[in-house]
């Protein structure tokens, strides 16, 4: 078999990780297989696990491990699926150990090429290996025959051969073993010369399955509206979105197309690793360390263009000249998931328990609707354009900032451009429509988040570069008539509006439309939203921002609109420099005049605010000095009212300082207390007689209603009466001055009870001397006599007890006051 010994070595020219460093060189298997393998293996452990988490995906023992256990196990043929077994068909030219035979599903690089001991067993593993070996030691005639592009095509049978195998040893589900069948019959008709001929046509004829595996998950777009640079593509995948439980599996093919600036790179040279495909990696270049103090700047170094990021992005440049890429956003595990097994880490859409957006009628190409197709028709057709843009050197991108058609905000395309796909650095909505078609959820980039006080919210599964577009901004164009009409019967009791003015006159009604109607609003925001005319067409495009995007992050954008809904809504964007409302960013002049408007809203609500607290004071200073008498006035605040009560208190603090006869008639009563002085009463004051009138009105009654029943039921002198108004007054003087005349008779009530109980002691101690000096001149006198004088004594004093308690009425003739009462008068 020495003919069918390969002479070269295959380091990467599979798509999978796994299968990529596969060396079929039996000179150096043995020597470099352990690094192989772990050069294989991403650089950390997420590549690695998510072969292990998916659970699909065979553990890959290690190249040693294998051998022992190969050794250990007594050798023996297998069938059904163990006849396919790619040892065959990958010709193994390892030297034969005893009992190397193998299970499919530990696949490894030595597994494939080491499958001597089933030669005989399997014609049909012979007949590939026939095949195999024509592909790669054809005679040189005999490969002439072919046509040259052939022998680029071989490796392919082989790598391709090896994917079917990876499946049944991945998969390993009935589909997998129909799948193997198929392959089975299908190679096993076939002969070896025809073979290569038929390669196209089972291309071509991918069952469903293939189709599935090739493209993966289909992501959460599945209606995207693609563009004419779509035609480029092949027949889209499978309709139905497969999640990410079968992303890993993705990466066994890329579609074949015509280069595109995403593609470019894994169609020109090396593939893509899986991990920089699918995970937390992808977009996101090995030099990248956004954890490092100004990582951040690696990626704005970059060109503000998708696709030449992208390009740099696949491992062709930074990524072989170093053998570990940074760690991805930890917060985005930290934060967001719970980090259990890495395959979490490779399934970034919802999971089970998330709460979904309600409501939602996804629509992910533009929808003209009502008379916003006739505005459309007949908007200005836009004038064609062409940029002179000059290919850029190596490593450079074409069509930069000075790109004609980027600065008109054209996209370029063949047509408009000079440059090819490759070197064009003005292509995004292409290379969206590329991303979008391969459908993957790392591919669309973004996933629907909840946050906590925004609703919900969209975030990135990957990065992008500064300027990369992320994603299109669709729904349905409506004319500015309809978008108020909608906004008048239809989102009146929304909270949220989806709108956005694409062009003048039409506008982009969201609240049906693709995931971007999430992204919510900062006044810092990581993303801008631009208009880009592609083909003509105006359509709407969410790009990272200045610093790109890492993964996990939310994306925001500025709204910077005049009125979002009727009233201001509050912004929790959390920036420093938040500007509180989503409203509109202003100009300088709108600052200031905002600013102005502000502080005088401020100056008002400040001495509002001081209004309050002053009534506040008043009305608690009211409260205490009042007492607990006191029944709820409101204090007055007329300055002319109080003026009027100043100057009358000031009046009267210069009658009694004045009046020799108050002092005289204080200096009598002695006990009674100064704050009782009677103030003079001015002539000509009729105000203040009148009140006076009013309170001796009250005064009078008073007396009669007493609870404590005052004895001096003989109508009270001119001089009492006096004497009791002025009490009164005083009394009233030093309340803060309500201006109820209510309020005078109760307080003048409370008064003259005061007044009374004084009065009442010292009655009591002037009837008890009487009685008293009585007894001692009765007993003196004429002891014998009857003791007149006494019992006259005894009898006043107790008349008086007994009114001032209110029991009785006072002895004496008629219940009137004898003649002795009169003296008790006079003391007063
Ligand atoms: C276009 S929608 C964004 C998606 C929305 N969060 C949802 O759940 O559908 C705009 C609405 O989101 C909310 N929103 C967006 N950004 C916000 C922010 N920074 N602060 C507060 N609310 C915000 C507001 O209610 C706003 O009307």
């Amino acid at each position: 078999m020495a003919a069918h010994k390969p002479s070269m070595t295959r380091s990467s020219s599979t798509d999978s990780s796994a299968l990529s460093n596969i060396d079929v060189s039996p000179a150096q298997k043995r020597d470099s297989s352990s690094d192989r393998v772990s050069a294989s293996t991403p650089p950390t452990s997420l590549a690695e696990t998510g072969s292990l988490g998916s659970g699909k995906v065979g553990k890959m023992p290690a190249l040693d491990e294998v051998e022992e256990d190969s050794e250990r196990r007594p050798k023996r043929v297998r069938s059904g699926i163990s006849t396919y077994n790619l040892k065959k068909l990958s010709d193994a030219q390892l030297p034969a150990t005893a009992g190397s035979s193998r299970n499919v599903s530990g696949l490894t690089g030595r597994t494939l090429v080491d499958g001597r001991d089933q030669e005989e067993t399997t014609p049909f593993g012979s007949k590939v290996d026939e095949a195999m070996h024509m592909d790669w030691e054809l005679p040189a005639g005999a490969s002439q025959k072919k046509s040259p592009g052939r022998l680029q095509r071989k490796p392919s049978v082989k790598d391709r051969v090896k994917k079917v195998a990876g499946k049944v040893g991945s998969v390993l589900g009935k589909r997998g073993r129909d799948v193997l069948e198929a392959g089975k019959r299908r190679l096993g008709k076939k002969d070896v010369e025809d073979e290569a001929a038929e390669e196209d046509e089972e291309e071509e004829e991918l069952p469903r399955w293939k189709k599935e595996l090739d493209t993966g998950a289909k992501g959460l777009l599945d209606e995207m509206d693609l563009d004419a640079d779509v035609d480029l593509l092949p027949p889209p995948p499978a309709k139905r979105a497969r999640l990410s439980g079968k992303a890993p599996l993705r990466e066994i093919s890329q579609p074949k197309s015509a280069p595109s600036p995403l593609t470019k790179a894994s169609t020109a040279g090396k593939r893509m690793k899986k991990w920089q495909k699918e995970g937390l990696y992808v977009g996101q270049d090995p030099d990248f360390d956004p954890t490092a103090p100004g990582g951040r700047k690696k990626l704005q170094k970059k060109r503000p263009d998708s696709s030449a990021s992208d390009a740099t992005l696949t491992g062709n440049s930074s990524a072989s000249k170093r053998s570990f890429v940074t760690l991805p956003m930890f917060s985005y595990l930290d934060k967001q998931r719970d980090f259990i097994i890495p395959f979490d880490v490779f399934a970034p859409s919802f999971k089970k328990g998330d709460e979904k957006p309600k409501d939602w009628h996804q629509l992910n190409k533009n929808r003209l609707v009502g008379e916003a197709r006739e505005l459309w028709e007949k908007s200005e057709k836009l004038p064609a354009s062409m940029c002179v843009c000059q290919p850029p050197d190596v490593g450079d991108q074409g069509c930069d900032d000075h790109c004609l058609n980027r600065v008109m905000q054209y996209e370029c395309n063949d047509e408009n451009c000079n440059l090819p796909a490759s070197d064009c650095g003005n292509r995004s909505f292409s290379e969206l429509a590329t991303r979008m078609k391969k459908g993957g959820a790392f591919d669309v980039g973004v996933e629907v988040l909840k946050t906590e006080n925004r609703g919900f919210g969209v975030r990135s599964c990957r990065t992008f570069a500064p300027g990369q577009i992320i994603m299109e901004y669709t729904g349905e164009i409506i004319s500015e008539g309809e978008c108020q009409r909608r906004m008048r019967e239809e989102y009146q009791d929304k909270q949220c509006y989806y709108l956005m003015e694409l062009e003048r006159g039409l506008i982009i009604d969201g609240t049906k439309g693709s995931m971007a109607r999430f992204i919510n609003h900062s006044c810092e925001p990581n993303c801008e939203v631009r208009m880009v005319k592609v083909n003509g067409t105006p359509r709407m495009g969410v790009f990272a921002g200045e610093d790109g995007i890492v993964t996990g992050e939310e994306l925001t954008y500025d709204y910077n609109f005049d009125n979002f809904g009727k009233t201001r809504q509050i912004c929790y964007c959390g920036a420093p420099n938040c500007r509180g409302y989503l409203s509109k960013r202003l100009n300088a002049s709108e600052i200031k005049k905002a600013a102005k408007e502000e502080s005088e809203r401020k100056r008002k609500a400040a001495e509002e605010a001081q209004r309050h607290a002053e009534d506040e004071e008043r009305k608690k200073r009211v409260k205490t000095d009042r007492g607990s008498s006191w029944r709820g006035w409101v204090a007055v605040d007329d300055p002319e009212t109080k003026e009027r009560l100043k100057q009358e208190k000031k009046e009267r603090e210069e009658a009694e300082k004045s009046s020799s006869r108050a002092q005289r008639l204080a200096a009598r009563r002695g006990s009674l207390p100064a704050t009782e002085k009677a103030p003079v009463i001015k002539k000509g004051d009729s105000q203040r007689r009148k009140t006076l009138t009013i309170e001796n009105k009250t005064v009078r009654k008073t007396s009669t209603e007493s609870a404590d029943g005052a004895t001096f039921s003989k109508p009270a002198s001119r001089k009492s009466h006096t004497r009791t108004l002025s009490t009164g007054s005083k009394f009233t003087e030093d309340l803060p001055r309500p201006t109820s005349v209510h309020s005078t008779a109760a307080v003048t009530r409370k008064t003259e009870v005061s007044v009374t109980k004084v009065r009442q002691q010292s009655i009591s101690e002037e009837i008890a001397a009487v009685e008293k000096t009585a007894e001692v001149v009765e007993k003196t006198v004429n002891k014998k006599r009857k003791r007149p004088l006494l019992d006259a004594a005894k009898s006043i004093g107790q008349a008086v007890k007994n009114g001032l308690k209110g029991n009785e009425k006072p002895q004496g003739a008629n219940g009137k006051l004898k003649q002795s009462t009169l003296s008790f008068g006079k003391m007063q």
